[in-house]
């Protein structure tokens, strides 16, 4: 049934075709180790690095900044890694998924999310890399930062194939740039920061802070994930996607954050980029600043183009190429109308409350598929997931209310600088939200979806269902 010919190869030059729709057998392809690069690459900016090092100067020292980042990018890492392994079982991206478990329509809630999340990084991740680029070359904001967006948005125009192949280059060279980094900061040594100034209590509310910063992070990487699988071939070994996407999101995020605790145990008053000066040696530091700057680029494709996954998936009326294009315009002129030092911290903020969402549509999209659908068996056939008045038509409430109750019950265990609940406020900031409504939503979902008939766990999978689904 292999209808375009160009997608069906590794071709990163030809304009991939494809919107949200599934992909048919004929046109997969594609190796799980490029699980590996598609994780790594879009985490090598600086973000990360900044996030590691975010508990240093409250006290918490260089060895529980690591154990922090060590377990939360493990956990983050898992959710994440669970996610991409449906891209070939199911053939779809990430977002529309979940049109099984919130229905045709309640799936415009998460989906309308994400796209706002998208865009969110895609502005931040613009903002981060246009002033690393414009600071290293002495050049204005504005034209660096267009030329970021402009690069930005023509891979993702392109699309699947050519995401991959940049990830994979973006990947290679970063790995170089970050061993010759580490090896020089380990000579270097960590300055007065590394050294635990609390104990008790308040040691391990900062730890529990710093752990459930890293978590987040990591963790919001799972609503991309079968974005960049769904052109695997159908029965590509699930544990190699697994592995291979857990070791490039554990491997990247664990390896830029402890590059930030250790980099903010130096105290510089100009941040990590000022501790980059620090323990650099000026060519070094050039090739470093430069790396981070561009690979904000793979970055900010990744997230126009599940972006545009996200938009699509609520509705949005145009095709994939000009809901990039459009996005991207967007970020763009948010970038330029708040490009100011402190609003880079109200928005790291704002994507936090906003990735509140995620951890209960993770539950209630992993329970969907590995137990309700039994590890993607019995699904309807595909057709279904894009039809707004088929099997899977309306709001689906087994999922909606899972979502909503889970989202309800964590809001006083939340955390953010925007908003912080009574428990959260009592945790100073330690922010227990995220497990609070991964457990409530997902435990609810399984329940719920037991009972109410029509959820395709409770019978047999139909024949016809196999076909496309097994
Ligand atoms: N979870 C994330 C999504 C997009 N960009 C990031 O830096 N992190």
């Amino acid at each position: 049934m292999s209808t375009n010919p160009t997608n069906s190869t590794e071709n990163a030059l030809a304009v991939e075709r494809h919107g949200i729709e599934y992909i048919d057998e004929g046109q997969r392809h594609g190796d799980p180790r490029n699980q590996f690069s598609i994780r790594f690459s879009p985490v090598i900016y600086l973000a990360a690095i900044v996030l590691g090092g975010s508990a240093v100067p409250m006290g918490l020292g260089l060895s529980g900044s690591l154990t922090a980042i060590l377990l939360g990018n493990l956990l983050g890492a898992i959710c994440t890694a669970a996610c991409a392994v449906m891209g070939p079982r199911l053939g779809l991206p990430q977002i529309p998924m979940g049109r099984s478990a919130f229905g045709y329509r309640g799936n415009h809630l998460p989906a309308a999310l994400s796209s706002l999340l998208y865009l969110g990084y895609f502005t931040l991740g613009t903002i981060l890399g246009a002033k690393s680029l414009a600071e290293l070359f002495k050049l204005p904001f504005v034209p660096v930062m267009i030329g970021v967006v402009l690069a930005s948005v023509l891979i993702a125009i392109f699309g699947y194939n050519l995401l991959h192949a940049f990830g994979r280059w973006v990947t290679r060279v970063s790995i170089v740039v970050l061993v010759v980094v580490s090896v020089l900061l380990v000579m270097h040594g960590p300055g007065a920061g590394a050294a635990a100034r609390l104990d008790g209590t308040e040691y391990w509310l900062v730890w529990l802070l710093e752990f459930t910063i890293v978590f987040s992070y990591t963790m919001s990487w799972a609503p991309y994930a079968s974005d960049y699988s769904r052109y695997l071939p159908r029965d590509t070994s699930r544990g190699k996607i697994f592995g291979y996407a857990f070791a490039g999101l554990f491997l990247s995020t664990t390896w830029m954050m402890a590059l930030g605790a250790m980099l903010t145990t130096l105290g510089s008053q100009g941040g990590v980029i000022g501790a980059f000066e620090l323990a650099l040696p000026g060519p070094v530091l050039v090739v470093t600043l430069f790396t981070l700057g561009i690979a904000a680029i793979p970055h900010n494709s990744v997230n126009l183009y599940s972006g545009a996954m996200a938009s699509l998936t609520w509705g949005f009326p145009l095709n994939r190429s000009a809901t990039v294009a459009l996005s991207g315009v967007l970020g763009a002129v948010l970038a330029v109308l708040f490009g100011g030092a402190a609003f880079e911290d109200a928005f790291h903020a704002f994507l936090f409350l906003v990735a509140y969402y995620v951890t209960p549509w993770l539950a209630i999209v992993c329970a969907d598929y590995f137990w309700v659908h039994r590890g993607g068996r019995g699904y309807p056939p595909a057709a279904e997931f894009g039809r707004p008045d088929g099997q899977l038509g309306g709001i689906r409430w087994p999922g909606m209310a899972a979502f909503l109750l889970g989202i309800l019950v964590s809001v006083p265990f939340m955390a953010t600088d925007l908003f912080t609940g009574p428990i959260g406020r009592a945790l100073n900031g330690a922010d227990l939200s995220y497990f609070v409504s991964f457990l409530v939503a997902g435990g609810v979902y399984v329940l719920a979806a037991r009972r109410v008939s029509g959820v395709a766990g409770e019978r047999p999978a139909p024949r016809a269902t196999s076909e496309h689904a097994d």
